[in-house]
């Protein structure tokens, strides 16, 4: 059985604008399924429709073989343990009121009997904490610290170990190194790179960056106007037979 099979999905919002067109997909668990589309494609919109905080309007979004939609907010609560976002602002991802370490502790505290813990050990707040900095390699100094005092690569790095907190099974990553500077995104992508490994993650990677996509995922989707037009294993991507848009992506690639 797949991690996340999405089934002839359709997403149209109140202003009359079709934005998924019977997308169709299937990850398994541990893998990293990279997404790659220009501006304006739908990619968000797909992750808020598997992290339903968006409907859709015909097909299924399936977790381990359960539909997801039309469930309860009381019942969707495993899934949403199960399925952690890492998005492209980690400003607007942290409560600027919280010190860093209560960020970390909060969603330990909302999921705790949901999560089954195998890497992370929840002996103490202080301790939990240090953990996870560490996991992310950042200094245990910065868990009293605001989130205005962090500069942005940092503040990144927190909204990840905030994903991992949980031990969830799927993290999807909608343009995470974005919004950082260019060493910042290396350093970024190689943490996420070996937390997958570590953690026994699989990340759907959403990215405009077809060289990022390239880099992190082992298959890897093409969406154009909201249609998955191309999709192939990552070795494959200088191959012939490529969609044509593939390739127009390529000629941009770094
Ligand atoms: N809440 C909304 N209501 C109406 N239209 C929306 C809404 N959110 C997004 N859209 C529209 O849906 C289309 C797809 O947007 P989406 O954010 O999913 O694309 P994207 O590929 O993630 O783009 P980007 O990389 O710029 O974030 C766009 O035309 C956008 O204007």
């Amino acid at each position: 059985m797949s991690l996340l099979e999405v089934k002839n999905v359709h997403k149209t919002y109140d202003n009359g604008v079709e934005v998924l067109k019977n997308v169709n997909f299937s990850m398994e668990r541990k893998e990293c399924l990279g997404l790659v589309g220009e501006s304006g494609c739908g990619k968000s919109t797909l992750a808020r429709c598997i992290l339903q905080i968006e409907s859709i309007n015909k097909g299924m979004i399936m977790f381990e073989g359960t539909p997801l939609q039309n469930k309860s907010e009381r019942n969707l609560k495993p899934y949403r343990k199960n399925i952690q976002a890492v998005l492209q602002n980690p400003a607007s991802a942290l409560n600027p009121k919280l010190r860093i370490k209560d960020s970390l502790i909060d969603p330990y505290l909302q999921y705790s009997s949901q999560a089954k813990m195998k890497q992370f050990q929840y002996t103490s707040e202080e301790n939990f904490v240090a953990q996870l900095l560490e996991a992310v390699e950042l200094p245990t100094g910065l868990a009293e610290r605001f989130p205005h005092e962090l500069s942005g690569g940092q503040k990144q790095r927190v909204t990840i170990a905030r994903a991992i907190s949980i031990e969830p099974a799927l993290i999807i990553l909608d343009e995470p190194a974005s919004s950082l500077d260019v060493l910042s995104q290396a350093a970024v992508l190689r943490l996420l790179d070996e937390l997958r490994v570590t953690l026994d993650i699989s990340y759907l990677f959403i990215s405009h960056d077809l060289s990022a996509v390239h880099e992190m995922s082992q298959k890897i989707m093409v969406m154009k106007e909201g249609v998955i037009v191309d999709s192939f294993e990552k070795e494959n991507l200088f191959s012939m037979d490529r969609h044509s848009y593939t390739q127009e992506l390529l000629t941009m690639f770094e």
